[in-house]
């Protein structure tokens, strides 16, 4: 067995003092280049563009937007405060309407502010906070999600949910970086994840790099490689976990939850606890984003579909709870999702202040 900690070497979200650099990661894996974010603005172009992706990663990103917004502030002589800071949550908050950790990240910083006596040094520790919990949590959930797993298996991901996705680490990513140190996992299956091809551009990349043992298959091969008994759990990330479990993640996740059960095939999601939105009464309530339909009609730049073709892309979808074996945060496990077992771990998880869930749900108006 190896340290799985030595599987962390990635860090796609760095702060620096007066910048936030990002690994592009529209670039990878052909080229490692970073972008300096040097006001709010350029923050939220990054998440909107998917310089930046991952649900946990977005909201680190957004966070660290506040405290450059609040820096700009500070130069201009203008008070640091609630009221000067509401255009930037509500822009950061309407970047991508999915993942929960973004509102979850600017709520955060907003509730930073109240009472602080030193609202820059407050906003700063926050956003230094949410990326440091960040990384506990996989570590955390690494471990958790690999004692789930039984000796010698196969495992089925979907998307990117690695260090790339997150403070590092990853979640699914996680688990399964995990579970190869631990001597539980022989095979590692990626699914490729059209349109953007997370799979296939971040996941390939990262486990190549940690020399971990991957193949990449089509998304479309993903049932017949479930019929050949080569995978025995489904580990994949989330955007929104619901009240009563329904979970969003990436487009394609329902459908291998369709095909896991039909083969007797365990469905585990993994994701931290600032990705459970109780606030969200099931997965019909969760905003699914619908991403330019030139992302689906071009493959590498080039356009690969006749003029006047049309597309759908919708980029995320919902597995219902009763599909979900497990779903793994850093709190613990929940086996079979429902109402009630969620409610049990998460009775604390609501909007702390409806407030400022109103004014930062604004930005999605
Ligand atoms: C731990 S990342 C969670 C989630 O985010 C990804 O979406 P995107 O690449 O569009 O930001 C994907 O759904 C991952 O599972």
């Amino acid at each position: 067995m190896s340290d799985p900690a030595r599987h962390d070497s990635i860090r796609a979200v760095h702060w620096r003092e007066n910048h936030l650099r990002l690994l592009d990661q529209r670039l990878l894996p052909m080229q490692e280049i970073f972008i300096d974010c040097r006001n709010a603005d350029d923050v939220a172009r990054a998440i909107k563009d998917l310089a930046v992706r991952g649900a946990p990663a977005i909201g680190i990103a957004a966070a660290w937007g506040v405290v450059l917004a609040a820096q700009a502030l500070r130069a201009n002589s203008v008070a640091i405060d609630a009221t000067g800071l509401e255009p930037v949550l509500v822009q950061l908050n309407a970047t991508r309407p999915t993942a929960v950790n973004l509102a979850w990240a600017l709520r955060r910083m907003r509730a930073a502010l109240v009472n602080s006596s030193d609202p820059l040094s407050a906003l700063t520790g926050e956003a230094a906070a949410i990326q440091n919990e960040d990384l506990a949590a996989n570590r955390h959930m690494g471990e958790l999600g690999a004692s789930l797993l039984p000796q010698h298996c196969g495992v089925l991901t979907h998307c990117n949910t690695g260090s790339l996705a997150t403070a590092g680490f990853g979640t699914a990513l996680g688990v399964i970086r995990a579970g190869v140190a631990a001597g539980k996992i022989t095979q590692v299956y990626a699914g490729e994840t059209r349109p953007w091809q997370q799979g296939a551009r971040l996941t390939m990349w990262e486990l190549v790099r940690d020399g971990i043992p991957a193949k990449l298959i089509a998304d479309s091969a993903a049932s017949h490689l479930m019929k050949t008994g080569a995978v025995q759990w489904v580990i994949v990330g989330a955007d929104r976990i619901a009240a009563n479990g329904d979970t969003a993640n990436k487009i394609g996740t329902y459908q291998l939850a369709i095909a896991a059960r039909y083969h007797g095939i365990k469905f585990m999601v993994v994701a931290p606890s600032s990705t459970v939105d109780m606030d969200t009464t099931d997965g019909d309530a969760i905003d699914i984003e619908l991403r330019d339909s030139t992302e689906l009609l071009h493959t590498a730049g080039q356009r690969s579909v006749v003029e006047g073709g049309e597309a759908w892309n919708p980029v995320f979808d919902v597995t219902p709870a009763a599909l979900i074996d497990a779903i793994v945060t850093e709190r613990g496990i929940i086996h079979g999702p429902n109402n009630q077992s969620m409610r049990a771990m998460f009775a604390d998880k609501n909007s702390a202040d409806l407030e400022t869930s109103v004014a930062v749900a604004k930005g999605r108006a």
